[in-house]
């Protein structure tokens, strides 16, 4: 706009077309101003809009649209200088151009007054919205300390805030002084701001989920506090045959240390804090705390001191000193009163919480004492009350046996009461996260995920490195023999496929409720179908044989699967979760599945025991199950899955495993075991010990068990016989490794094939090489049992199951009566038979035909799984079973997974034509209302079956 002219003609006329256009556009500008009017209209409300936000996001987003408000503004300070600038062209003008033409002098004196008034009325407008910037740029920078955001240090904020704020004030000057020269400066102002803003918003990551994922990680250190009280309390519990549904019960009912509970502690007429029950009659306020510290620790070290007299006369002051009656003053009804115990712990940490600021330490110490001795209560009243329960009727016995062979270990015991921990607290979280109002933005998923993200390593350290699954590292890259439990099987992730891992999930739970529930409803929001029908409609019974294969392939598939997967329940509460109502009386882990009216075997009305799966999950988030055997292939069956387990089962001589041999035909069987529990035949005829507690299960699978036990003690005998310096130990352990590895040779190169396939088995390079190494080992493959391989896939086996298992002599001959599995589980009779024992039931599985791979299961284990014989319904429906674990563990159904395979969904159930046979399709449209609603393990196994050997 503001140019000089060089004086000739030509440009003589370019200026007088210079100023006629410099004139329009003054004229612009002064019109513009009008708009102006509108700016300051919009950064006004912007400025109030930025007080008033508490929006992280939207505070930044009318940062930036107000920054650029204020930068209009600047850019007319520049045009307000270029009209300086035009003004002094101009009088340069004036001069030249009257010299030559006193009209185009004119004109030039026009458009010189023109400039000036632009730039008079521009300057008056600027100057009268100078306090306005000013406010703005005070509100942008306090809006902008007060962002203080996760993963940027104060220091880094600050710094930022500070030049953004130098450049505010500096800015502010200048435009204060509007001085022509100075105004310059505002341009380099601008420019510092604009990149200090960009500079500020890269730094500090402003995003909406970031702030509001502030909130919640402090929501969550919250709850998460509340948790630890929750842990310890709930630890009172662990290690007893408590139900899992009073610690549910219990927890939110506790009292913890940052939040006041509900009814403050009684007082005194002082006011002052009274102990409930205080028996010691102590003065109150600090002090009182504090000796009841020391109180604690006198009667605790008291009550550790040996001798009966006075470990009783301790408890005794304990008791009374929580308020608590002691057992010789109660009636046994009074009994186990864990829930009351806690009750007190809580009301006593919230005393002295209100108190306790001033001796911490020794309080700390009283609480441990505190929760130590309220462990040995409680253990006492559990065997008091066992001892008493006992004495009641016996429950079916049917269901102990079920029970016990699928129980949980001590230590998956331990981890499922945190779990249970966990999920409560989950539901808490997720609970008070839907009340508040920043979780606007967050989908459910989102926050389960944040949820399971989160580190509890700090507040809940992992307890599972002891003896019996020890956990070194680094892993020992140059050890000769596999661990127990698998850890440092994959040195990159020792942690990979270990004993008392969680199953590994492929894709999200699908729970009722995205945590918890199981599966429920169809597609369409209807009940799904009940498992019994499914069981019935689409498994019944029906004697096709496998022409191909022997009985032995079944056999050698449940032993396989041993090796592979337990996922374990609460074994006490079976006998009670056979009431259709146990559910709501007994137990949340009770889903009792109800008896059909046209029920061809079992009484309508009542139902089937089911008992969920025990949680296993190790951080916040969905319910998770856990596997308490090694996901290896290792011959765990055989050796054990923990070092603890390994060690019992060994001779401890010679690298032999402990055996029992039987009296008639002096061959080897497992070793006895001593409990009776849930052994049929015991004490005449003792079941038995190996590295799986399910061996008993039924002959057959002792038999195989006893095989490879003997196949151990034959090599390790031929070791040592020819290596004279072997100890036991290196025996052993030679011994294993090659006994692991000819089991691992013979599901590799025997079993697979028959199962998948020839072609499948060689495109997949499963096969063993004829020679060299395999070089394909990739550790970040993590070979951890996954969810549906466990819950369905691999219980295809169950449709191979004959339900008569024939006992041979070396020559083929029948020996003994077949064995009728559905008479003889947990029944380790038949073992001990002169003639019919562990040889001739081999025989028979090698040389008669397993049932066919398809949808129907012998009646033996689909209506008398553990049945007592004699007794009639005493049976469960494995396959029942089956489908209703399947909704336990929350695996998705038979269509997500096929889409998971890469195969296409079932959009009709007329399109699993192919897939299926037309009859199975139509017994499964009698049942399922939706194709996309099938049962993953009824799909799986009403599939027609590839081409295998
Ligand atoms: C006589 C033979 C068999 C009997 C009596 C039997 C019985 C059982 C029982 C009672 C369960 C527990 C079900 C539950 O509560 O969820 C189970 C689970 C299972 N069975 Fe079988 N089964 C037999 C054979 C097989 C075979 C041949 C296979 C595979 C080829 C197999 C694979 C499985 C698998 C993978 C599980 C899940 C284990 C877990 O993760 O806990 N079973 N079986
Ligand atoms: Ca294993």
């Amino acid at each position: 706009m503001s140019r000089i002219t060089d004086g000739n003609d030509s440009s003589s006329l370019q200026g007088t077309n210079s100023f006629s256009s410099a004139q329009a556009f003054n004229h612009q500008r002064v019109a513009n101003l009008q708009n102006s009017q509108q700016i300051l209209t919009e950064l006004r409300a912007g400025v109030t809009a930025v007080q008033e936000e508490h929006n992280v996001q939207q505070v930044l987003l009318l940062l930036r649209n107000n920054a650029n408000l204020c930068f209009k503004f600047i850019n007319m300070f520049q045009e307000s200088y270029n009209t300086v600038e035009e003004k002094k062209e101009a009088v340069k003008n004036v001069g030249i151009l009257a010299s030559l033409n006193p009209l185009a002098g004119n004109s030039a004196k026009d458009e010189l007054n023109n400039a000036e008034g632009a730039h008079k009325t521009i300057k008056g407008f600027l100057t009268s919205t100078l306090h306005e910037l000013t406010t703005a740029f005070t509100s942008f920078s306090a809006a902008i300390g007060s962002i203080k955001l996760r993963g940027v240090t104060e220091g880094q904020v600050t710094t930022v805030i500070s030049n953004f704020e130098t450049h505010i004030r500096d800015l502010t000057d200048e435009v204060s002084k509007t001085s022509n020269v100075q105004i310059k400066k505002v341009e380099e102002h601008e420019a510092k701001m604009r990149s200090l803003l960009e500079e500020l918003s890269d730094k500090l990551k402003l995003d909406a989920n970031d702030r509001l994922e502030a909130q919640f990680i402090k929501k969550q250190k919250e709850l998460l506090r509340k948790m630890q009280t929750y842990v310890i309390s709930g630890n009172l519990l662990i290690d007893s045959t408590f139900d899992l549904t009073l610690i549910k019960k219990t927890l939110p009912q506790l009292p913890s240390s940052s939040q006041p509970s509900s009814q403050p502690p009684p007082q005194s007429a002082d006011g002052k804090y009274l102990l409930p029950g205080d028996q010691l009659n102590m003065q109150m306020g600090e002090s009182f705390v504090c000796r009841y510290a020391k109180r604690v620790k006198q009667l605790f070290d008291c009550f550790q001191q040996t001798g009966p007299i006075l470990m009783k006369n301790c408890r005794q002051r304990f008791m009374s000193l929580i308020g608590k009656k002691t057992m010789e003053e109660e009636s046994v009804g009074g009994l186990c009163q864990t829930d009351e115990l806690i009750a007190r712990l809580g009301e006593l940490q919230e005393l002295k919480r209100v108190k306790g600021d001033g001796c911490r330490k020794s309080l700390g110490e009283a609480d441990h004492m505190m929760i130590r001795f309220l462990i040995f209560v409680k253990k006492e009243e559990d065997e008091f009350y066992n001892v008493s329960k006992m004495s009641g009727p016996t429950p079916f016995r049917s269901f102990f046996s079920y029970g016990k062979s699928m129980s949980a270990k001590a230590q998956a015991v331990q981890l499922s009461n945190r779990s249970a921990i966990l999920l409560t607290t989950t539901k808490m979280l997720l609970g008070e996260l839907q009340d508040d109002s920043f979780a606007f933005s967050m989908s459910r998923d989102d926050e389960l995920q944040k949820l399971r993200g989160y580190d509890l390593s700090r507040i809940l350290p992992e307890n599972d490195n002891n003896r019996c699954t020890p956990k070194n590292l680094p892993c020992n890259r140059a050890a000769k023999y596999r661990t127990f439990d698998g850890w440092c099987n994959n040195l990159k992730h020792p942690e990979f496929g270990n004993t008392f891992n969680e199953l590994k999930r492929l894709l999200p739970p699908a729970y009722e409720d995205g945590i918890d529930e199981p599966r429920s409803f169809s597609s369409s929001g209807n009940l799904l179908p009940n498992p019994r029908v499914i069981s019935n409609v689409v498994h019944h019974d029906k004697n096709i044989q496998d022409p191909m294969h022997s009985h032995m392939l079944m056999q050698l598939g449940q032993l396989i699967d041993h090796d592979l997967t337990h996922s374990p329940f609460d074994d006490s509460l079976l006998a009670n979760c056979s009431s259709c109502d146990s559910s709501r009386t007994v137990s949340v882990n009770c889903v009792p599945i109800p008896i059909p009216s046209d029920d061809p075997h079992f009484l309508p009305g009542t139902c089937l025991s089911f008992v969920r799966s025990i949680p296993g999950q190790r951080q916040l988030g969905a319910r998770n199950q856990l596997n308490q055997v090694s996901s290896f292939l290792d011959a765990s069956p055989i050796y054990g899955s923990t070092v603890c387990e390994a060690e019992v089962l060994r001779e401890m001589e010679g690298g032999r495993l402990l055996t029992a041999r039987s009296q008639w035909n002096g061959r080897d069987t497992l070793p006895q075991r001593d409990e009776v529990d849930e052994c049929r035949s015991a004490p005449q005829f003792p079941c038995f010990q190996a590295g799986d507690d399910r061996n008993s299960q039924h002959p057959a699978l002792v038999s195989l068990q006893s095989i490879l036990l003997r196949e151990h003690n034959r090599i390790a005998d031929e070791l040592s016989s020819i290596n004279r310096d072997w100890r036991d130990e290196q025996i052993y352990q030679e011994t294993r490794r090659i006994v692991s590895a000819q089991w691992a040779h013979i599901v590799y190169s025997e079993y697979l094939p028959k199962i998948l396939g020839r072609e499948v088995v060689e495109k997949e390079e499963l096969l063993p090489l004829q020679s060299g190494h395999f070089e394909g080992y990739d550790s970040e493959c993590d070979a951890t049992i996954s969810q549906p391989f466990a819950t369905a896939a691999f219980r295809f086996g169950h449709s191979t199951i004959g339900r008569y298992f024939s006992r041979l002599d070396p020559h083929f001959r029948p020996v003994a009566p077949d064995v009728d599995i559905a008479d003889n589980f947990d029944n380790t009779t038949v073992i001990y038979d002169s003639e019919g024992s562990v040889d001739s039931i081999v025989l028979g599985l090698v040389s008669t035909g397993q049932m066919a791979l398809d949808r129907h299961v012998t009646d033996g284990v689909r209506n008398r799984l553990f049945s007592v014989p004699g007794v009639p319904r005493s049976g469960l429906d494995l396959i029942s079973i089956n489908i209703m674990r399947g909704r336990d563990h929350g695996i998705g159904s038979y269509n997500v997974y096929r889409e998971y395979c890469g195969l296409p969904k079932a959009l009709s159930f007329f399109s699993l034509k192919g897939v299926m046979r037309d009859e199975t399709i139509e017994r499964l449209q009698t049942v399922y209302e939706s194709a996309e609603d099938i049962d993953l393990y009824t799909g799986i196994v009403s599939e027609l079956p590839l081409e295998g050997d």
